[in-house]
C-alpha cells in the first residue's frame, strides 16, 4: 500500500484556560509524530487588546503599558499571558485571529471554548471547512434550545455535517499545563466511512459514505459524512489517543458520548452547590452528601433523556465520571468562585466578572438551561439538585436551604 501522501492537520478552536493547554499538548504531539501530524497548529484566538504589566519579563519598555493583540503577544513570546500566565508554549503553535483562515486546511477541529459561544462558532464555520473534518469536544455543557437538549459534540456534528467526538475527565488546565499528570476520557466512534479495511479501501460496502447515523439518543439523523480520504493515514482511536496522549496525560478511549459529555456538562452544577455549602461554613461530609445527590440526579437524568445510548459504567470508571466531579467540587472554578459568592454575600455572575480575568464559570448557564429544559417538560422536581442551584443562583432560594432537600 502506498504511503499517505498528506498528513492530519489540526486546529484548536478557542484559547482560555483550557484552550491553550490542549494546543500546548496537541502541538507537543504533532511534533512528535510527523509521520501522522502536520507539525503546525493552528489556535484561533477571540481578539482581544491586553496590556502586558511592567513585572512580566515579556514587558517591553518602548512599548510600555500600551494594549497589544494577544495573538501577536502569543506568536511573538510564546505565551497566553492572559489565559495562560507563565506557560511556555510550542513555537509550533499558531495564534490565529481569523476564525474562517484557521480551520480552512484542517481535517481535525478541536472545540474548547465556552459552551455558550460555540453556536456562533458553527454558524461562522458551516460550509468553510474540509468536508471530511473530524471534531473532538472539549467543552462542557449542553446546548439547550426551547425545550430540546443536546449535547455539544452532536450539535457540532449536526450544524457542520461532520463527525464530532468528546474529550472530558478529572482535568485542571494550570495542572496539565505545568505538566502535572492526570488522565482523561474520549469518547470517538470513528465513522464506519473512515475505517480502512486491510487491502487500503473503506471499511464500509464500496467505500460509499455513511448517511445515516444513529444519535445518542437511538434516533436514525441523517448526517451526509465525507468519508476521509486515503491519501490522509488513518484517522480511528489510535491516532486520536497519539494526538492527546502525553506522558502527563493519559487518554482512556471510549465509544460512550453520551456518558463522557453528560458527566463534564452536569458536574458544574453539583460544583457550584458544593461550593455554595463550603461558602456556608459546611465542610467535606456536607460536600460529599451533596456529590453523592449530584451524581444520582446525572444518571437519573442520563436515563431518562438517553435511555437507549447512556453506557452508565462510564460514571463509575472514568475519568469523566467520579473523577471530574471529584476534582470540580473540591479544586475547580465552578467550585472556587461559587465558594466567595457566598462568603462575600454578592451574586455568583459578580464574582465571575471581577475576579476571573475573562475566564467563565460553565455552571451557572448549564444550571440556568438544565432547569429551563426540565421545567419545559414538567420534570424540575424530579432533580431536587439541579432545581435548588439554579434557584439559589437566581437569589431565589437560600443556600440554607440545601439539608432539606435530603429530609425524608
Ligand atoms: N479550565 C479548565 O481547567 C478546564 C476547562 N474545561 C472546559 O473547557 C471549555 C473552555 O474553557 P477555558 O478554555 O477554560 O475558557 P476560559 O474560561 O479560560 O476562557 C474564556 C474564553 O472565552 C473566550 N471568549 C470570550 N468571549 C468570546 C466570544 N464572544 N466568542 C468566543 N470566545 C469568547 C475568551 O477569549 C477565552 O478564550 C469550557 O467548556 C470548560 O468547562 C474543561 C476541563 C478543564
Ligand atoms: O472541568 C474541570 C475540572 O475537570 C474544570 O472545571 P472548572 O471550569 O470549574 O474550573
Amino acid at each position: 500500500m502506498a504511503s499517505p501522501q498528506r498528513k492530519h492537520k489540526v486546529t484548536v478552536i478557542g484559547s482560555g484556560n483550557w484552550g491553550t493547554t490542549v494546543a500546548k499538548l496537541v502541538a507537543e504531539n504533532t511534533r512528535e509524530h510527523p509521520d501522522l501530524f502536520e507539525e503546525e497548529v493552528q489556535m484561533w484566538v477571540y481578539e482581544e487588546e491586553v496590556v502586558i504589566p511592567s513585572s512580566s519579563p515579556h514587558f517591553d519598555p518602548e512599548i510600555g503599558e500600551k494594549p497589544q493583540k494577544l495573538t501577536s503577544i502569543i506568536n511573538t513570546h510564546h505565551e497566553n499571558v492572559k489565559y495562560l500566565p507563565k506557560i511556555k508554549l510550542p513555537t509550533n503553535i499558531v495564534a490565529n485571529p481569523s476564525l474562517v483562515d484557521a480551520v480552512k486546511d484542517s481535517n481535525i477541529l478541536i472545540f474548547n471554548l465556552p459552551h455558550e459561544f460555540i453556536g456562533n462558532i458553527c454558524k461562522q464555520i458551516k460550509g468553510k471547512i474540509l468536508p471530511y473534518a473530524r471534531g473532538i469536544s472539549c467543552i462542557k455543557g449542553v446546548t439547550v434550545t426551547d425545550d430540546k437538549i443536546e449535547l455539544i459534540c452532536e450539535f457540532i456534528g449536526e450544524q457542520l455535517e461532520i463527525y464530532c467526538g468528546a474529550l472530558s475527565g478529572a482535568n485542571i488546565a494550570s495542572e496539565i499545563a505545568n505538566e502535572m499528570w492526570c488522565e482523561t476520557t474520549i469518547a470517538y466512534n470513528t465513522p464506519p466511512c473512515d475505517k480502512r479495511a486491510v487491502n487500503g479501501t473503506n471499511g464500509t460496502a464500496n467505500g460509499e459514505p455513511v448517511e445515516e447515523h444513529l444519535d445518542s439518543r437511538g434516533q436514525i439523523i441523517r448526517t451526509k459524512l465525507t468519508p476521509l480520504p486515503h491519501v490522509y493515514p488513518p484517522l480511528d482511536h489510535a491516532e486520536i489517543s497519539a494526538l492527546f496522549s502525553r506522558p502527563y496525560f493519559t487518554v482512556s478511549m471510549v465509544s460512550d458520548v453520551v456518558g463522557v459529555s453528560l458527566g463534564g456538562a452536569l458536574k458544574n452544577i453539583v460544583a457550584i452547590a458544593c461550593g455554595f455549602v463550603e461558602g456556608h461554613g459546611w465542610n467535606m461530609t456536607a460536600k460529599t452528601a451533596v456529590m453523592r445527590r449530584g451524581m444520582l440526579e446525572i444518571i437519573q437524568f442520563a436515563r431518562e433523556f438517553y435511555p437507549q445510548t447512556i453506557q452508565e459504567k462510564t460514571f463509575w470508571e472514568e475519568s469523566a465520571g467520579w473523577g471530574d466531579m471529584i476534582v470540580s467540587c473540591t479544586s475547580a472554578r465552578n467550585w472556587r468562585y461559587s465558594k466567595m459568592a457566598v462568603e462575600r454575600g454578592v451574586p455568583i455572575e459578580e464574582i465571575e466578572r471581577t475576579e476571573l480575568n475573562g475566564q467563565k464559570l460553565q455552571g451557572i448557564s448549564t444550571s440556568r438551561e438544565v432547569s429551563s429544559f426540565l421545567r419545559a417538560r414538567g420534570a424540575e422536581d424530579r432533580y431536587p439538585l439541579f432545581k435548588m442551584v439554579s434557584g439559589i443562583i437566581d437569589g431565589k432560594v437560600k443556600v440554607e436551604d440545601i439539608p432539606s432537600l435530603f429530609r425524608k
